[in-house]
């Protein structure tokens, strides 16, 4: 309820034309951080949507400095950005990447499962749980051109694509750590996680909390591509290509033939999912591993 309260108010007042660049006005044509013109981004002021419609497809690019870490404000701005690109027939395909150097995503928002009450942690992963299913499920065709590292929650926002590319650099390590944290990645990253990897390779990955440099990850299958760092926007750019030159319908399809399922699983137990969560995460021992996380992430800079 109260998520989609915010979800009303956060489109009316951030999805309007979103024009980037040194001195850009919204509604004008701006210079983008990639190079070439935007010639009508929108977006909000976490998530830029760069919109091609001629070519069929957008570029969403995550920018929720520093660590693109997926609060609720930005999960729901991602959210509203991929129903609006859903919505719109000139749309097939969106690629989904970063605007932090170095990071694709953080993962899940360790400051909001952490000294906070019972019914924010239930409208927390009540978002989490909306968005995983809108991307796992999305008729749109949907790349990660991974630019960066992508634990636990940004693994699994990789892993809700059809297809990763991810660049070259042995920091870009992409896995679901959160065993290490000394949580539990819920059913339904796990059941994400088989569905890519198959099952012995997602049980050592899970158990261990296995974060895969670029060659590890390609050769487990977590992502289908590696390419050097400064080729990742324009490899995806091309499979894209590849993708849309699949009758859409046929296409869409199959991949709701090979995901539903394991969405299913999830929309018949989604209430008990939260209450576990809920459950789970308010124990003391829950809380005390998450903190010391924080805390040791604060360590590591001083
Ligand atoms: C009985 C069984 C029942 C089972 C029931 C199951 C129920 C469910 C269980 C719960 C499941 C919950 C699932 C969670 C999934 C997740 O996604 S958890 C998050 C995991 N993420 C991480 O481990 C990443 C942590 N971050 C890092 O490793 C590094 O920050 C980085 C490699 C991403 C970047 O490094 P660097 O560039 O050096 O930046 P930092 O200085 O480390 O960070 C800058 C700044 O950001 C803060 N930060 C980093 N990550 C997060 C995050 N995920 N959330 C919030 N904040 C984050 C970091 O603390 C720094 O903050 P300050 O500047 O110090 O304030």
């Amino acid at each position: 309820m109260a998520l989609a309260v915010g979800m009303r108010v956060l489109t009316r007042s951030l999805l309007r034309p979103w024009v980037r660049g040194p001195g850009a006005t919204p509604g004008r044509t701006g210079p983008v951080a990639g190079g070439g013109d935007c010639v009508r981004c929108f977006g909000s002021p976490r998530v830029l949507v760069e919109p091609d419609p001629a070519a069929g497809f957008a570029v969403m690019k995550m920018r929720n400095p520093p660590v693109n870490s997926l609060s609720l404000e930005f999960l729901t701005e991602m959210l509203i950005s991929l129903e609006k690109l859903e919505s719109d027939k000139a749309f097939h395909a969106i690629i989904i990447t970063s605007d932090c150097p170095g990071i694709f995503s953080a993962g899940l928002d360790l400051k909001e499962m952490c000294g906070r009450d019972p019914t924010h942690y239930a409208e927390y992963w009540k978002a989490v749980q909306e968005l995983w299913l809108r991307f796992y499920l999305s008729h749109l065709v949907v790349i990660s051109a991974i630019n960066g590292v992508s634990p636990a929650g940004g693994c699994l926002l990789a892993l809700s694509s059809d297809y990763r590319v991810l660049a070259d650099n042995p920091k870009y390590a992409i896995g679901l750590n959160e065993t290490l944290l000394g949580i539990v990645a819920p059913f339904w990253f796990k059941d994400t996680l088989v569905n890519t990897v198959g099952h012995r390779v997602a049980e050592r990955a899970l158990q261990l909390g296995l974060l895969f440099p670029p060659a590890e990850a390609l050769r487990v299958g977590m992502v289908d591509q590696v390419v050097p760092e400064d080729q990742v926007q324009s490899a995806a750019r091309s499979v894209l290509a590849q993708w849309l030159a699949i009758p859409g319908h046929a296409r869409q399809l199959t991949k709701t033939l090979m995901r539903k399922p394991t969405a299913d699983r999830l929309l018949k137990e989604r209430d008990a999912d939260i209450q576990n969560f809920v459950r789970f995460i308010s124990r003391d021992a829950i809380q005390k591993a998450l903190r010391t996380y924080l805390e040791k992430l604060k360590q590591k800079k001083s």
